[in-house]
């Protein structure tokens, strides 16, 4: 079966600083992988390239059949170019803020995408978006609007929101970054239900219990490049890697 995702020779420059180096990568139908690394090494670059908010430099993306370097160049693609929108319904993106519709009810948030990108009908939409609030864990809060919320409940929503489109990847930028320790745990547990379920997730996180206890493969990022990736086990337990064993011992 052809990867869900694959990367090859991925490069990134902002004028003279080159941020990703060369990243090579695949990742197939239901894997959950962890991204972790230093400040700085490229890994919200890399997932911004994958979903297009950033243009590569060089390289080559695929997701599925689709090359994602094909697309129209960047500033068209602000544009809502219709290959770009179909881009981003096959690949939902999370970030660190929850970036929710202040004016809309969770509800409304939920549907807008699937009815305005994917023309679904809107009575399809609400039923599938309550099926979704459930697995959040707010079946409660459909009326609700998002400052009402906690940040762990507005980032539910947020993913939510990110599931209604039913993607295929779904990539996930420090989503618990911003949100008070004791929120954490929620959002975490919603995101091990979708590893569990099935759903190939590609997870930049700074929570190394997830990453050990939840990813099937660990990416380590440094200086622009995949410095290591494997299994958990090896990753965590058994690297032989000096630079990630230092930024282990500086992260747990
Ligand atoms: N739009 C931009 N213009 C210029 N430089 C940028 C831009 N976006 C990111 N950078 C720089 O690229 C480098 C890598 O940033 P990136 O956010 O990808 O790192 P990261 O590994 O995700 O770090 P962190 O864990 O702190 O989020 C940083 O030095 C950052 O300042």
């Amino acid at each position: 079966m052809k990867p869900v995702l694959q990367i090859q020779g991925l490069r990134k420059s902002y004028g003279n600083h080159e941020i990703l180096k060369g990243v090579d990568l695949s990742v197939n139908k239901g894997e959950v992988i962890a991204v972790i690394g230093p400040s700085g090494t490229g890994k919200s670059t890399m997932l911004r390239c994958i979903n297009f908010l950033e243009e590569p430099t060089s390289g080559t993306i695929w997701i599925g059949d689709e090359k994602v370097d094909s697309l129209p160049p960047k500033a068209k693609a602000r544009t809502y170019h219709p290959q770009i929108t179909k881009l981003r319904t096959r690949v939902g993106m999370v970030f660190q803020q929850f970036n929710l519709w202040p004016h809309k009810s969770v509800l409304e948030n939920i549907i807008e995408g699937p009815v305005l990108l994917k023309k679904i009908p809107k009575e399809e939409a609400i039923v599938k978006a309550k099926h979704l609030l459930q697995l959040v864990k707010l079946a409660d809060k459909a009326d609700h609007y998002p400052a009402s919320l906690s940040g762990g409940q507005q980032q539910r929503v947020a993913i939510a929101r990110s599931l209604a489109m039913e993607p295929e990847l779904m990539l996930f930028d420090e989503v618990t970054s911003a949100l008070d320790p004791q929120l954490v745990g929620e959002v975490l547990e919603v995101m091990t239900k979708l590893a569990q379920d099935g759903m190939t997730m590609l997870v930049v996180t700074h929570e190394m219990k997830f990453a050990e206890n939840v990813s099937s493969r660990v990416l380590f990022m440094d200086g622009g490049v995949i410095a290591e990736q494997g299994t958990p086990e090896q990753v965590f337990r058994n690297t032989e890697n000096e630079r990630t064993r230092r930024f282990l011992s500086s992260a747990l």
